[in-house]
């Protein structure tokens, strides 16, 4: 907006506070810390084994998602940085535990992932880039393994690998659709076995969900070793284990595994760790940081993946089934831009006509968001809507959805200014969300891990999608046959579907009917635990779009950096 200063120029106006001084009041000292420069460190296992023996899990979560999105995204994560310093505002103990931004987008459509406005983790120019070197770890980590298989077969194959079985692709941090479907092992003896091979996101490799889920070295070394990179000409799986790559890979990923932590602009502490996506991998910040963070504060605010139907679906079903935790409130995010998106039926997103007031297409963008507080209740906890306001939004477009949530839904709505204002301008979401954390929340996950394969597919399917059913394509149901046959199906689902819609259909705004879920594949994440269903057309690589944030990002010789947001 033409009236505030840009997310980095706020961020290099704030003054931050050595990070030590940041976490002192929560019960970390500095000698629990392991620190990058003065505003980022990571906590060290030892500080965390202390304080998960020490201090009682009592703390409240609040999750935060959303109604189905626009490409820009319409504020979770700004609604989460937004609360932890409202919550500090009005009293609370709070910390924020978010995911550590992927170089793909920060480069792409959407930008960067450290909040924005005066809702922003701080240094965010760091955070969005190298941060502590995570993202970095997890894709040679992820590498090691290609490379340790590839020379596998070149050492003569002794495993019998089916080289049109191998499922582990290579892994980089960029979104470089032309390294999707690659062709390797060119160049004649030398070159190693020609195969057909592919990159994924770094944000998709099951490294980073088995970051995300392991609480230990030991615990990672174990969730390595069980990771299925290929099958061998009898239909077994060949796992990392096989190849004799475990203890390697675990060493890339030690420090990775130590949460990171830095500052909000108004001094709130915030967890940024781990930073799988929620439409093709499961969505939400590591484990350790949840754990850590409720054990050290009343309330802990983290953000799950693009809408409920993918980020808060995986919360309660994986998430909080591997952390035995649950949340006490769900806030969901709505936007007028949204709204209208959906109202106006729009495919491909004109995001500038969606600047014009226009109270019938908010109404009728209703539907979306009615049908995410819906899919939200099934869960059995209570839901706030956050409306957060953008510039352009009026206040009769913003007082439509408060009075909707309010007389048509009967729940409580605030609206939520935290991008404009800082915490000051999420206290009154912060209030209703502490009366709704008090409600005894009857928590559910939406399924047992002891339904078939197929029903667990199907509930998520036709409850949160609203699908009619679902149709298996391609190898899916010999996916499913040999998964359970492996005894492999026993565990939760991991969707992976497109973000743009409640279907597998991008193009499908509001809540489509009359359709069907396409599962093209279903393959196991052994390590972390569960299986991945890919839907339609989702992309584990995407590419870049026609204007990339990169072209218009620079920096001065003084190193002042522009373009980042
Ligand atoms: N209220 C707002 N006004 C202006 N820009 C906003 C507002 N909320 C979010 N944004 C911007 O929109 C983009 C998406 O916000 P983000 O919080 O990352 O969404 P999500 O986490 O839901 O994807 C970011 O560039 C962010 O700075
Ligand atoms: O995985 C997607 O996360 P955001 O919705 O926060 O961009
Ligand atoms: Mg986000």
């Amino acid at each position: 907006p033409e009236s505030m200063p840009t997310d980095y120029e706020i961020a290099q106006s704030v003054k931050k506070q050595p990070i030590t001084d940041i976490v002192e009041s929560f019960g970390l000292s500095p000698d629990d810390l392991e620190q990058y420069g003065e505003y980022k460190a990571k906590v060290k296992l030892d500080a965390i084994e202390r304080i998960l023996t020490e201090r009682t899990a009592d703390g409240k979560l609040i999750l935060v998602t959303g109604m189905t999105p626009t490409p820009m995204g319409e504020g979770k994560t700004v609604t989460t940085v937004g609360l932890g310093q409202a919550f500090n505002q009005i009293g609370k103990d709070a910390l924020i535990a978010i995911r550590e931004p992927s170089l793909g987008p920060v480069f792409g459509v959407k930008g960067g992932a450290a909040g924005g406005g005066w809702s922003q983790v701080l240094p965010m120019e760091d955070i969005n880039l190298h941060f502590t070197g995570d993202i970095h770890a997890l894709t040679a980590a992820h590498n090691l393994i290609s490379t340790m298989l590839d020379n596998h077969f070149t050492q003569g194959n002794d495993l019998n690998i089916d080289v049109n079985e191998v499922r582990w692709k290579r892994a980089i941090d960029m979104n470089d659709r032309v390294l999707r479907e690659t062709v390797i092992g060119l160049g004649g003896k030398t070159g190693g076995r020609p195969r057909e091979g592919g990159f994924i996101l770094t944000a998709a490799s099951e490294l980073m969900a088995v970051l995300c889920l392991a609480d230990s070295i030991e615990d990672i070394k174990e969730r390595v070793s069980r990771i299925i990179v290929a099958y061998d000409e009898d239909g077994a799986p060949v796992t990392v284990d096989d190849i004799d790559a475990t203890g390697s890979v675990a060493i890339l990923l030690k420090e990775a595994l130590k949460p990171n932590v830095v500052q909000t602009i108004e001094g709130t502490p915030a967890f940024v760790h781990g930073g799988p996506f929620a439409n093709i991998a499961h969505g939400t910040n590591s484990l350790m940081a949840d754990e850590v963070a409720s054990h050290l504060s009343e309330y802990l605010i983290t953000e799950a993946g693009f809408g409920s139907d993918l980020g808060a679906e995986k919360f309660m079903d994986i998430v909080c089934r591997f952390g035995d935790m649950e949340p006490d409130a769900v806030t969901l995010v709505a936007s007028v831009r949204a709204l209208k998106y959906h109202g106006l039926d729009m495919w491909p997103p004109e995001l500038d006509a969606l600047e014009d007031e226009d109270i019938g297409a908010v109404q009728r963008g209703f539907e979306n968001l009615d049908k995410h507080v819906e899919n939200l209740q099934k869960f059995g906890v209570p839901v706030v809507v956050a409306v957060n306001r953008f510039p352009g939004d009026t206040d009769r477009e913003v007082e439509t959805v408060i009075e909707h949530c309010e007389s048509e839904l009967g729940i409580d709505a605030a609206e939520s200014n935290v991008f404009s204002d800082g915490g000051e301008g999420g206290i009154d979401l912060a209030e209703k969300l502490t009366s709704a954390a008090e409600s005894e929340s009857q928590f559910e996950p939406l399924y047992s891990v002891d339904a078939s394969i197929k029903e667990k597919i199907e509930t998520v399917a036709t409850e949160i999608y609203g699908s009619d059913g679902v149709e298996y394509h391609g190898d899916a149901e010999a996916d499913i046959q040999q998964l359970t046959e492996l005894g492999l199906d026993d565990v939760p689902v991991c969707m992976s579907k497109t973000f743009h819609s409640l279907s597998d259909d991008p193009s499908l705004k509001g809540v489509p009917d009359d359709w069907t879920l396409e599962v093209k594949e279903v393959y196991p994440s052994a390590g972390a635990g569960f299986l991945v269903v890919l839907t339609g057309d989702v992309l584990t690589l995407p590419g870049l779009p026609g204007e990339p944030a990169a072209a218009e990002m620079d920096i001065d010789p003084d190193g002042t950096v522009s373009g980042l947001f």
